[in-house]
């Protein structure tokens, strides 16, 4: 049988009905609806007003019905309900849309409620015994399985399959024919199976658990799967007579705040399409779209996609906008099978964000951030507000196009590659995923093989509460693809989900909670003291010993869970302040070894004081005990339901063993926490104490060393200068006779050697003679004196203070102190030394008193190189 049979078909496949190229019809549509844009182009959400408090016990029931609904609607606050802010603008001067910057929405004033929906904006065709059913069972409907259905699409021909309400078999007749044999490939069973039913039906039992689902918090996905034109598309939008999931769930949406006055609810709707492999935002214009494809970010579950709009919807009309618009930019095309063929996958999503209404604000003194929206990659979003926690879930609605054969059209053939690897890959991860499910295994799964896997990730991977509708044509001619769905059909049914409610709850909320809970223990605690206080022995003998322990055991959870929530309190309020913003509950820690020890310390103390209240407590039991064994006794054999004395004595020193070992173990992590702060205080210190130690003995031998160093370079001056003056006494210069002229000065044969016949090294140094308290200037034409000298007196590398008087002169010092000369002398500089005869024939003609300085430095020397004494002693000339 042919797939043609059934469908409307182009007669000529090249020749569709309408142009072949890929439709992309958003600015037609834009325009035709420009009228109606106008009337609602007042983006700016008005500050909303307290809204009117219901009587109490007007919705006595969670559903109510929904006819003459206007009498719950206080007329006044829908007059101003919040306008959906996203519609973009035709700027009539350049006949350009113009976009709006949808994530700079006022949040808190685009909430809405069940005050400010509309009767038009509510489903009036659910079934309310459905809706009833649901509604109470939000929290346990399909949280194990994906609810998988089958929906065959109507056909003129003979169906190759047989159908029930939850089964499908092939004829058995098709079975031999098309190689289907085995009952495991011809053979089905669902949730449901769809022949004839309406859209209605099928969302109702499909798809509205998993709408409530999402407004009750958690994370929903929707899709339809099968091949080209088996009606998924059909399944999804529907038409004006016959609306598909995604009206209706929109709907229903609104219909569910209507009968839930209790909350304030903040939707952001999206709408994409995976063509070619590529994300493509379908509510910003086309040219936005075409130049900034979304890109998926993050890794794992945690992906989001940007850019990608947001739109802030308040009703019904704003949500068939953003769809009006979404569609018309959907890629279709006429293919050999369909008409309208979906070239691409396309996702809509709902965010829901809700609070409880009547927020009041925080009760302990701090302010949350920012309370007008959080600016996040999608938008503004809700923000909890104090003691009210804000859940966030997301449904997701995905019409996947139909996988297909290669087509007579060039372009559809490479779209259809596009579409058939990715459906691959979906049917691949879906295997994956349920064989892990079955087997226990972590086998690798390939989201990344594809964008449509990789953006379902967070929801496949058991995030999500999820439902398929698989469709199939029922013709004898398309048996193997058929076949094949319901194959994908049967492995999806196997994957495991396991989603939660999304709550994100402000921390100042969270401490209040906490505050809350331990008032009210400590008030349940202080009422069974006082109880116990007056009478307490006389009580205490005509408690049963079960009872007296039973009493000791529910205080000692009392002050256990009062430590608990204080020690919670604690960390929410260090995570508060650490991250500024908002935060989960964090589990209870028993022991943080990463606290300061003072708080181990306070841990300990108060460890010990439980301890000694529960040793206590226990030796008054052991002693009520004791008093009571008689009594017991006797009682015994008349009162079945006590203890008798050996079993409520073992039972209770199990309970003191228990207790002690209990708090014995808290202790020794206690002191071990304690201790080891301790001790990594100590060894901190004392390693501090040992670098400096280190550091100083180090100071200490280079010290000493430049000290041997100088002593050693003393040592060898002094030889020196012995040598030289000894020298200069061989020469019979002892008595300094000056010779008359340069040229009768001696030359000096043979540089001087040490006392060990080594020579000195033959350093030339060019030295000025400045005399001490010399008035005259030196004539100009005065030769410099210089000498032969040896290295006696290396400059110092240390740059020394220089004199005040004489800033050309420095110090010939050592590093340890004044030199030889310089303590004779005072400063001296190299000049200083020169033993010219010149200079010494010049000197010898001063007058008395102005002694050269050239006499000093010799007679000095002299001085100190033989030994002392006084210079008149030692140095005639002196
Ligand atoms: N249950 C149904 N009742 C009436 N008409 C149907 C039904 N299912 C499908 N059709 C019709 O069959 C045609 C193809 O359906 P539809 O476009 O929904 O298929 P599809 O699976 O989305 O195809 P594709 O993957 O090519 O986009 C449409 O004209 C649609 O109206």
């Amino acid at each position: 049988m042919s797939s043609s049979s059934s469908i409307p078909k182009t007669t000529t496949p090249f020749t569709p009905k309408r142009p072949l190229s890929v439709q992309s019809n958003n600015n037609s549509l834009l325009a035709s609806t420009h009228k109606r844009y106008k009337s609602t182009i007042s983006v700016e959400s008005k500050p909303r007003g307290v809204a009117t408090p219901k009587p109490k016990g007007e919705l006595t029931h969670l559903v109510t019905p929904l006819k003459n609904e206007t009498a719950f609607r206080p007329k006044s606050r829908l007059a101003e309900r919040p306008k959906t802010p996203s519609t973009p603008k035709l700027d009539e001067d350049n006949d350009k849309w113009m976009e709006r910057d949808v994530s700079k929405v006022d949040v808190e004033g685009a909430l809405v409620d069940a005050s400010c929906i509309d009767v038009g904006d509510v489903s009036a065709e659910v079934d309310e015994t459905s809706l009833r059913s649901i509604s109470g069972n939000a929290e346990i409907q399909a949280d194990d399985k994906v609810l998988v259905s089958v929906r065959l699409r109507p056909s003129n021909a003979q169906p190759a399959w047989s159908t029930t309400s939850s089964a499908i078999k092939l004829d058995a007749s098709l079975t031999r024919n098309t190689g289907s044999s085995s009952n495991s490939t011809s053979s089905f069973e669902f949730d449901s199976i769809f022949t004839s039913q309406t859209n209605k039906h099928i969302y109702t039992t499909v798809a509205l658990p998993h709408v409530h689902s999402a407004m009750s918090g958690f994370n929903a996905v929707v899709f339809a799967y099968g091949q080209t034109a088996s009606g998924k598309t059909h399944t999804l939008s529907g038409t004006p007579e016959d609306p598909g999931i995604i009206p209706r769930a929109m709907k229903d949406v609104f219909a569910f705040i209507r009968r839930n006055d209790e909350r304030e609810y903040l939707l952001r709707c999206s709408y994409l399409e995976i063509y070619n492999e590529n994300i493509i935002d379908l509510l910003a214009t086309p040219a936005t779209a075409a130049s900034n494809p979304v890109q998926i970010q993050g890794t794992g579950d945690k992906i989001t996609l940007a850019p990608l709009r947001e739109e802030v919807v308040t009703s019904f009309k704003g949500v068939k906008e953003v769809l009006k618009r979404g569609e018309g930019n959907r890629r279709t095309a006429c293919t050999d099978w369909n008409d309208r063929s979906s070239r691409s996958h396309s996702v809509f999503r709902l965010v829901i964000e809700s609070r409880e209404r009547g927020g009041m604000g925080s009760t302990s003194g701090r302010t949350t951030p920012g309370l007008s929206g959080r600016m996040t990659p999608g938008g503004s979003r809700l923000q909890a507000k104090g003691d009210k926690s804000v859940q966030t879930s997301v449904l997701s609605l995905i019409d996947l196009a139909g996988s297909e054969k290669a087509t007579s059209d060039k372009d559809r053939t490479r779209e259809g590659k596009y579409i058939n690897t990715s459906l691959l890959t979906l049917g691949t991860v879906i295997g994956t995923l349920s064989e892990n499910a079955a087997k226990n295994k972590t086998d690798h799964v390939p989201y990344r093989n594809s964008k449509l896997t990789r953006m379902l990730q967070p929801s496949l991977s058991g995030d999500a509460r999820i439902s398929v509708i698989c469709t199939i044509n029922p013709d004898g001619g398309a048996i193997t693809e058929s076949t094949s769905t319901l194959l994908f059909a049967r492995r999806i049914k196997g994957v495991a989900i396991h989603a939660k409610k999304k709550e994100i709850v402000d921390t100042d909320a969270l401490i209040e909670r906490y505050r809350k809970e331990i008032e009210d223990l400590k008030t349940r605690l202080a009422e069974r003291e006082t109880a116990d206080a007056p009478q307490a022995a006389g009580k205490r003998r005509r408690l049963s010993v079960q009872e007296q322990i039973d009493e000791t055991k529910a205080m000692r959870d009392l002050n256990a869970r009062i430590q608990q929530l204080t020690k919670l309190i604690l960390t929410s309020q260090t995570v508060s302040e650490e991250t500024g913003s908002l935060s989960r509950p964090s589990s209870p820690v028993k022991v943080d070894f990463d606290m300061e020890p003072y708080q181990l310390q306070q841990e300990l103390l108060a460890a010990r004081y439980q301890l000694e209240s529960q040793a206590n407590q226990i030796l008054s039991l052991e002693a009520a005990l004791i008093g009571q064994q008689p009594g017991v006794a006797e009682s015994e054999s008349s009162s079945s339901d006590l203890f008798s004395p050996s079993q409520s004595s073992s039972s209770l020193l199990a309970e003191k063993d228990a207790l002690i070992a209990e708090q014995a173990k808290k202790i020794k992590e206690l002191e071990s926490g304690s201790a080891m702060h301790e001790l990594q205080k100590q060894l901190d210190e004392e390693t501090k104490k040992r670098e400096e130690k280190e550091r100083w003995s180090k100071e200490l031998e280079r010290a000493l060393d430049k000290e041997k160093k100088s002593r050693a370079q003393l040592e060898e001056e002094r030889r020196a200068l012995a040598s030289f003056v000894s020298m200069f006494d061989s020469l019979g210069l002892g008595g300094l006779s000056a010779p008359s002229s340069p040229a009768a000065s001696p030359a000096p044969a043979a540089p001087p050697t040490t006392s060990e016949g080594n020579r000195f090294p033959k350093t030339k140094l060019s030295l000025s003679i400045q005399e001490e308290d010399d008035e005259a200037e030196p004539s100009p034409r005065a030769k410099p004196p210089t000498l032969v000298l040896p290295t006696i007196l290396e400059p110092q590398a240390v740059p020394l203070p220089r004199s005040p008087t004489s800033p050309t002169r420095s110090i010939l010092d050592t590093e340890t102190g004044p030199s030889l000369l310089d303590e004779e002398w005072g400063y001296v500089d190299h000049g200083d030394i020169s033993f010219e005869a010149e200079s010494l024939s010049a000197a010898s003609k001063r007058p008395f008193g102005k002694k050269p300085i050239v006499e000093k430095f010799a007679a000095g020397m002299k001085r100190r190189v033989l030994g002392g004494g006084s210079s008149k002693e030692n140095l005639p000339l002196a």
